[in-house]
């Protein structure tokens, strides 16, 4: 996880955009400040939900998480706080920045790094469109993005095949209302199905199967989806989040430039975590550059910082 989140520069981006803070490359503080915080987060959310029910152990993590919350948000704060004026909000706008952009582009590249090892054959595809439409003397940017339908194509496949927020956020019912047939009485909690949208028969045959091709169909379910979210709550940071996954995924990080493949004991388990962000178990595998010029390529993208 550490490796996903300062390596793959998706705590980078968000850190550098909120703070204008540079991560160290290893054991940065802010990165083991903001882990605690998720932590505490991701699985109280788990242990508590439904978070209304009565109880005291809610009062208790609430009480042991409190802190963990207020020195995610001010630490970070501190070190950029010359630059702002001193209230709550300019201290938690970069913070949920930070805190809702980073695990869950993390959680989006760990099921696309898998998604490659189990479907060795999609890999193989994206990396020939890659080479027919980029070439191998430089690696991709943003402009090919229109010319490259297939890899789009695997992006999508990502963020439907495993949903980094399987359940969404919660929405409380203002207004009694009544859903198909269902009398919904005001003050309910609703909590979407993203996952079950997602990995409906109906609408997405095989839900199971990672197939990039289903996107390339006149017939293809609209996109974007679920996965960001509804309505005026819907994630700020979606168009941020795409372009960070898709700059991770195709560029200089993978299929460009590596080959992603199983160890020698064989492909790892599809397997996750469960809770309001949803991650693969740790895995081990192999990421090795394709040739010696994507190696020098990838060389040349480090150094220039
Ligand atoms: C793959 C990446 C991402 C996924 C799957 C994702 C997903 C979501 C979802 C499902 C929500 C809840 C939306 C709702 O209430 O309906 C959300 C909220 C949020 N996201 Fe993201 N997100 C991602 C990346 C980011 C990034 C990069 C940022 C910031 C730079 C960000 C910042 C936020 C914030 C601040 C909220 C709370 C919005 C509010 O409650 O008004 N997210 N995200």
């Amino acid at each position: 996880m550490q490796h996903f989140r300062q390596k793959s520069m998706a705590g980078q981006v968000i850190s550098s955009i909120a703070y204008g803070i540079d991560m160290l490359p290893e054991n940065d503080p802010y990165v083991a400040d903001a882990e605690n915080l998720l932590r505490s987060a991701v699985t109280g959310t788990t242990r508590e939900m439904p978070s209304w029910f009565p109880g005291a152990r809610y009062k208790r993590y609430a009480r042991e998480w409190y802190p963990i919350v207020v020195g995610a948000v001010k630490t970070t704060y501190d070190k950029v706080k010359s630059k702002l004026d001193d209230i709550w909000v300019a201290r938690a706008i970069p913070a949920s920045m930070y805190l809702g952009g980073t695990d869950t582009t993390v959680s989006a590249l760990q099921t696309f790094t898998l998604a490659m090892i189990l479907y060795p054959e999609v890999q193989r595809k994206a990396q020939a469109e890659i080479d027919r439409v980029v070439g191998s003397s430089r690696l991709p940017d943003f402009s090919d993005q229109d010319a490259l339908p297939y890899v789009q194509a695997v992006l999508k496949g990502v963020s439907r095949w495993h949903l980094v927020t399987p359940l969404g956020a919660p929405r409380k019912v203002i207004v009694s209302d009544v859903y198909e047939g269902y009398y919904i009485p005001a003050g309910s909690i609703i909590i979407p199905n993203v996952w079950g949208m997602m990995h409906d028969p109906a609408v997405f045959a095989e839900p199971d199967r990672f197939h990039p091709e289903r996107w390339l169909s006149p017939d293809a379910p609209a996109f974007p989806n679920p996965v960001f979210g509804f309505g005026a709550r819907q994630c700020p940071g979606r168009v941020l989040a795409r372009a960070s996954v898709w700059s991770n995924i195709v560029g200089i990080f993978k299929l460009a430039a590596f080959d992603i493949t199983p160890t020698e004991d064989g492909p790892p388990e599809e397997a996750y975590t469960s809770g309001a962000i949803s991650y693969v178990k740790p895995f081990r595998c192999n990421i090795l550059p394709r040739s010696t010029v994507a190696a020098s390529l990838v060389r040349a993208t480090e150094s220039d910082g």
